[in-house]
């Protein structure tokens, strides 16, 4: 039965490693992905100050002069500086012509040693982060990454679980996880005038995305009855859906549910997702217990470089605009 509510996730029990939480928690985590693609997570660990110290590393970030933030502006790794209606979503099975989203964005991804045989090889999406000239940013925007991938690592844990496989199926996969912290700034706007959005509809393309306790409302998710729910507020409570990578490892078993952003607020709101997906030499194929003889994978078989060239190709302008780096 389709439900319109979002389901409330505590992982205080698993992560205290309480007996029998692990699979408990997996089960609340199954019906979450099946039913409605979105959840909350409570009691998972990540410190108020931290989170905080990020809301306000990015108000710090966009406040600088235009000029500043161009000089970091997006590179072929996808990292840096996404400026206002930088990218229109062309793949969004959700809804299509609108117009290009109403927010500026900095993306950041792992840190790598300037010597790391990807970064000298140029690899993509393998680059080095481009920072600002701001005191500390770096040092806190790490960190905070550090904290989401710790915890992304023990809920793939509750995700192997909730697709009946060994508890440590996902481990070596996400064992140097690739991720995207993208750091949004969206200026108010009184509402979608024709089609204009702070982020149209859209699916991520992570396998799961931890986007932080937000006090400022904005994201609505499009229930499976096709009816749009803003999401309700809750104290210090993430917010964690699954993307299309989900859906290819699970062969459509879990949702990646649509998804929007509006500021009605009537001042800047900042929003920071941590898009996670597994290493990027990890098959993205579905996994053995979604497939069988009258199941067979939906799709074929691609890996993390492969799916995002494709997905950034058609839908970020601000790339397309300028010439493409070789790999
Ligand atoms: O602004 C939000 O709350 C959601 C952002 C989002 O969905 C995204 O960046 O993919
Ligand atoms: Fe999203």
């Amino acid at each position: 039965m389709a439900t319109e509510t979002i389901p409330v996730i505590d992982l205080g029990p698993y992560l205290a490693g309480e007996p029998d939480a692990l699979d408990r928690t997996a089960k609340e985590l199954r019906f979450a992905l099946t039913e409605i693609g979105f959840y909350f997570i409570v009691n998972h660990g990540i410190a108020r100050e931290k989170i905080a110290r990020m809301f306000a590393e990015v108000k710090r970030f966009h406040d600088q002069p235009i000029e500043k933030k161009l000089e970091l502006k997006l590179d072929q790794h996808n990292t840096g500086y996404l400026p206002m209606r930088g990218n229109t979503l062309r793949t969004s099975t959700v809804q299509t012509g609108t117009k290009a989203n109403l927010n500026e964005a900095f993306f950041v991804k792992r840190e790598m040693a300037p010597d790391h045989p990807d970064v000298l090889s140029g690899r993509r999406f393998r680059g080095l982060n481009r920072w600002p000239d701001l005191p500390g940013f770096r040092d806190t925007v790490i960190d905070y990454c550090n904290e989401m991938e710790r915890l992304v690592q023990k809920m793939v844990r509750l995700y192997a679980r909730a697709l009946d496989l060994p508890a440590n199926y996902f481990d070596t996969a996400f064992a140097e996880p690739m991720f995207s912290m993208r750091m949004t700034h969206y200026p108010p706007q009184d509402g979608p005038v024709d089609d204009e959005f702070g982020l149209a509809p859209h699916t991520d393309t992570s396998f799961l995305t931890l986007l932080a306790p937000n006090e400022v409302q904005g994201l609505s998710i499009r229930s499976q009855s096709g009816t749009w729910i803003d999401m309700p507020a809750i104290d210090n409570a993430y917010v964690v859906n699954g993307g299309q990578m989900l859906q290819r490892y699970t062969n459509d078993t879990f949702l990646a549910t649509p998804h929007r952003a509006i500021n009605k607020s009537g001042g800047a709101r900042y929003a920071l997702p941590f898009f996670c997906d597994s290493g990027i030499d990890w098959p993205v194929a579905a996994v053995p217990t979604t497939v069988g003889p009258d199941r067979p994978p939906k799709y074929p078989t691609t890996w993390y470089s492969d799916y995002m060239t494709w997905y950034l190709k058609r839908n970020y302008d601000v790339l397309n605009s300028q010439p493409q780096a070789a790999e």
